[in-house]
């Protein structure tokens, strides 16, 4: 695998505006719009990535990382196909093979539907294939959950969603960079076990049990928890289970412990989840289970995006102006000062902001929020959810030594304790928020 060079060593030649049209919009992630275009000399529909690209901007290590990810996992058909990329007036346009059927969490949500155990084992197997592949070029995916599997009709489920993965340089090194969306965090990715010297490739295993709950339930779980508290939660709970074990075969409820092993060394490799009897299961049939899947929901899914781009037509037409509800806000913690982001993440994966080295933080739905707010006043108030307080929820932390999410995490710890027995569970009732990323990046 190469490294991720310059960005410019990654742009195809040729005018983007010559070689696709745009068909419409199908989603929108912390970066910008993804459409579904058709390439004007096969006439193939893509997905293309629409970034607006300042010039040195931050954003540009992680796209790089992106870019060099999908170039070079080509073959694997568990992982979503690069084509190319473009830029044009400082938009940049990373084109990519289109799975019609979205992503799980699309499916669940526009379809209001939670996964059986046959298609959950269909997609934990092709999330497995794609993550020994992964794991075997020396990548952390880093972000495995619903919202970056993508499926299509033939039946095919693909990873997606590099933009927070990392390749490792080699084997014995192991991340420093706490990154992804914290309900899916593993306890070791949060707070680093003492005598540790970082975190590896079984971070995406316990993601993987996250996911797989995810799929049965609808959510992950303490989604009930705002995205901040859920960070002081994971490493001092016991492992999730299932909600009501006993509804599901004892087969899948093995397969979600072994992943979810708080001990990262004690989780199995994603080639020795191959051999799982529930992955076995999944391997069989999983073409024909994922596609009468996707098969049956894309009706449903279109007449959701129409019924949605009307209401969004009529918003506009009576918007009162103001900041719009799911805005990402910048907070520069040295003014205390919000402004308004480009783009929003509406499942919050991964937003990496600018930062004065003493923290940065974005949230959305117009809160004003400081990093005191944040990272230092964690009280009763910050454990709330219920009243619809945001929506995507993103965090970013970027410290300036090597372990102040540590410090935080211990002096939090006291905090949360004694709050735990009082407030236990019983925010964001109504799942305002869709799930919030935390990103904290040790320099
Ligand atoms: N190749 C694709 N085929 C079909 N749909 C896609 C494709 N890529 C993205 N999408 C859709 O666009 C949405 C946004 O994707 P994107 O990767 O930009 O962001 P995200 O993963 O949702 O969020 P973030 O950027 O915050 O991680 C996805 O949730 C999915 O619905």
């Amino acid at each position: 695998m190469s490294n991720s060079g310059s960005l410019n060593a990654h742009i195809d030649q040729g005018d983007p505006e010559q070689m696709f049209r745009v068909l419409e919009v199908i989603g929108q992630g912390s970066f910008g719009l993804v459409c579904t275009c058709i390439n004007t000399q096969s006439n193939k529909v893509v997905a293309i990535k629409f970034l607006e690209m300042e010039p040195d901007n931050e954003n540009n290590q992680s796209l790089r990382r992106e870019i060099t990810i999908l170039k070079n996992t080509a073959e694997c058909p568990y992982i979503v196909q690069y084509h190319g990329c473009y830029l044009k007036d400082n938009n940049l346009m990373i084109v990519m093979e289109y799975c019609d059927g979205g992503s799980v969490l699309d499916i669940m949500q526009m379809c209001q539907i939670k996964l059986s155990e046959r298609q959950i084992a269909a997609v934990l197997y092709s999330i497995i294939e794609g993550l020994v592949y992964l794991h075997s070029n020396k990548i952390l995916h880093r972000d495995i959950k619903a919202g970056n599997v993508l499926l299509n009709q033939e039946g095919k489920a693909k990873l997606s969603d590099f933009g927070v993965s990392a390749i490792l340089v080699n084997t014995g090194f192991k991340q420093k960079t706490v990154v992804g969306s914290p309900y899916w965090m593993s306890p070791e990715v949060i707070s680093t076990p003492k005598g540790s010297s970082g975190y590896d490739y079984k971070a995406d295993i316990w993601s993987l049990g996250i996911t797989a709950i995810e799929m049965a339930e609808g959510k992950p779980p303490h989604f009930n928890l705002n995205p901040i508290k859920v960070i002081f939660v994971i490493p001092f709970r016991q492992s999730p289970t299932l909600e009501t074990p006993g509804n599901w075969s004892k087969e899948f409820n093995d397969f979600i412990s072994i992943c979810l092993n708080k001990e990262a060394d004690k989780r199995p490799s994603a080639r020795e989840l191959l051999d799982h009897p529930f992955i076995k299961m999944g391997k069989q049939d999983k073409d024909a289970i994922i596609s009468e899947l996707v098969t049956d929901c894309i009706p449903i899914m279109e007449e959701y995006r129409r019924r949605k781009a009307e209401e969004e037509e009529e918003e506009e037409t009576h918007s009162q102006g103001g900041v719009e509800k799911g805005t990402l806000l910048k907070i520069n913690t040295v003014t205390n000062r919000a402004t308004v982001m480009n783009g929003t993440g509406n499942d919050g994966t991964f937003i990496q902001h600018p930062g004065s080295g003493t923290g940065t933080v974005v949230f959305s739905r117009g809160n004003t929020v400081t990093s005191d707010n944040c990272n230092n006043n964690y009280d009763e108030d910050d454990e709330e959810n219920g009243g619809g307080d945001f929506d995507t929820g993103s965090v970013v932390f970027k410290g300036e030594t090597g372990s102040s999410l540590q410090e935080n995490l211990e002096k939090l710890k006291l905090q949360y304790e004694k709050q735990q027995h009082k407030n236990d569970d019983s925010d964001n009732e109504d799942g305002e928020f869709d799930s919030g990323s935390v990103v904290y990046t040790k320099e």
